[in-house]
């Protein structure tokens, strides 16, 4: 049965991930299997996917998202990638698919950032809890993402260096990766078939960093599905209460091929998000980016590594690998180049 071979398994890291069985349930998934994985018992994020935490959770967004409808000097732009989203503001496969939703992103709030968080000004009925409750929601997820990196994905990232000498990834690289690392709220708006494109919430892509980390409130419709490449087919990743999902993304995987060989290497899975199903489509969620910190150079992955792959693999859909980023020596570079292709001008 094709849905049981690719259904995500759940892991439970009430031990914080000092387990053995642990790390090798999590590096089954993302190397063996799918790419994607449940979570449970991770603490603050998976209580907020609690059936009891859904409906405050619900509210906060829907009270963002009025407020930065409302208060267009907060939208984001293709230059920053911080504030309001509109509706069909997502470039998305641009001839093909139209994405209803409407978002909010932002990042770390530290003076030092990059970029400056865009919340809506003045907008009075937005609660004086609402930033602070996002800011530790971001916390919590570089939380998380530094326990998954250091405990799992970069040991083994740095074993069996036998092409490079020095460790692939070290705790700089993910750490200071926070200065880009980005939230994305998405609200999928209910369907109205006004558009001539066929319409989803997401079209297929995969994620471009090292991790991405997904909140799905528990009664939320599943609307998130994952390609499965044996038979060809999409497969739900429903809400599950009390959990939040993981995938791995491009840059992962591609590190991965440095050090080993393509059978046991990450797989950054390709997703999408269906629209127009249970609920008339109305979803929200919380999409978490992880990123290395921008200065990390791209030299070690430029050599031959992505000639092999290519001329390996034909179904592989990593971005990286699509095109020509010999001409990036950084990854600030290249990811600047990605996101400025993101939102739509309008
Ligand atoms: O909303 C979701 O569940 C996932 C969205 C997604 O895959 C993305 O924005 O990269
Ligand atoms: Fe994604």
């Amino acid at each position: 049965n094709s849905s049981c071979e690719v259904a995500p398994p759940i892991i439970d890291i009430a031990d914080g991930i000092s387990e053995t069985t642990t790390v090798s349930a999590i590096l089954d998934a993302t190397i063996n299997k799918s790419g994607v994985l449940y979570l449970t018992n991770c603490g603050y994020l998976c209580d907020l996917m609690s059936i009891e935490s859904e409906s405050a959770f619900d509210d906060n967004l829907r009270t963002l998202f009025a407020a930065g409808r409302s208060d267009n000097s907060s939208w984001s732009s293709q230059m920053n990638s911080r504030g309001y989203i509109k509706e069909g503001g997502e470039s998305g496969v641009r001839s093909k698919f139209y994405e209803v939703k409407e978002g909010y992103e932002f990042g770390s709030s530290a003076p030092s950032a990059p970029r400056r968080n865009k919340w809506p000004g003045h907008f009075s009925s937005l609660p004086s809890s609402t930033v602070p409750s996002l800011d530790r929601m971001f916390e919590e997820l570089e939380d998380l993402k530094n326990l998954l990196t250091s405990k799992v994905f970069a040991p083994y990232l740095n074993t069996d260096s036998k092409k490079t000498n020095d460790p692939l990834l070290q705790p700089e690289d993910w750490e200071q990766g926070r200065s880009i690392d980005l939230v994305r709220l998405f609200n999928y708006l209910p369907c109205d078939d006004s558009s001539d494109l066929p319409e989803l919430g997401s079209s297929p892509h995969t994620d471009w960093g090292l991790i991405t980390i997904i909140l799905q409130p528990p009664s939320s419709p599943t609307a998130l599905e994952l390609h499965h490449p044996k038979t060809q087919t999409w497969e739900p990743v429903p809400p599950i209460p009390n959990t939040v999902v993981v995938n791995a993304g491009d840059f992962l995987e591609l590190l991965s091929y440095v050090n080993h060989d393509s059978r046991s290497t990450f797989k950054s899975p390709l997703h999408r998000v269906q629209h127009c199903g249970a609920n008339g489509g109305a979803r929200k969620s919380v999409v978490f980016f992880s990123y290395p910190r921008p200065e990390m150079s791209l030299k070690l992955i430029q050599n031959d590594i992505v000639e092999q792959i290519k001329s390996g693999k034909t179904d592989d859909h990593n971005t990286l690998l699509g095109e020509d980023y010999s001409k990036y020596s950084t990854f600030g570079e290249w990811i600047d180049e990605k996101w400025s292709g993101v939102t739509v001008q309008t």
